[in-house]
């Protein structure tokens, strides 16, 4: 556990989500986001789960990024546990190419809820931009340095596609 206060925190189902969720940390560390990243399962360690969701607001967090595979409990059952905005980010899973993960974790019932991103990488950094666009609305600095990045991000885009090697 980082003894530094973070924004952020990526907390997933188990190490084997971390090639996925790495993809997070490093878009927030791109960002200069301060986060901290931890395994938590509302299956395995569920009262893990229940101390860190309930103290997750005391512990400085303003966001959640949660992700999972499978049957993916770990986002809704965060969000039951706190008010503050929760990310999930479906782990592609081996047996169902990761719709399980999506629909277990899009499929929330009104009153909790769980801002849904994509399967797998894809998901992974855009929960990132997504904690970052929101940690922006409150931080100039943060705002500026989004803005660049995604300013970075289009001018890597060519205007013509050229042969692979
Ligand atoms: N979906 C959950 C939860 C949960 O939702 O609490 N805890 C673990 N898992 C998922 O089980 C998958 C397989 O885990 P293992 O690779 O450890 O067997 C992982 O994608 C993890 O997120």
């Amino acid at each position: 556990m980082s003894t530094v206060r973070a924004d952020v925190a990526i907390i997933m189902g188990s190490q084997s989500d971390w090639a996925t969720m790495r993809h997070a940390a490093e878009t927030l560390e791109a960002l200069g986001i301060a986060h901290d990243t931890r395994i938590v399962s509302a299956h395995r360690t569920p009262q893990r789960l229940y101390d860190f969701a309930k103290g997750a607001k005391a512990e400085g967090f303003k966001i959640v990024i949660a992700g999972a595979g499978g049957a993916a409990h770990l986002p809704g059952m965060t969000a039951a546990l706190t008010s503050l905005p929760v990310f999930g980010v479906p782990v592609e899973s081996k047996a169902l190419s990761g719709q399980d993960s999506l629909l277990s974790i899009v499929q929330m019932p009104a009153g909790i809820p769980v801002g849904t991103l994509a399967i797998g990488k894809s998901g992974a950094v855009n929960a990132a931009l997504l904690a970052a666009a929101v940690l922006a609305l409150g931080d100039d600095k943060l705002a500026e340095r989004l803005d660049a990045w995604r300013a970075e991000q289009t001018a890597k885009v060519a205007d013509h596609p050229m042969d692979e090697a």
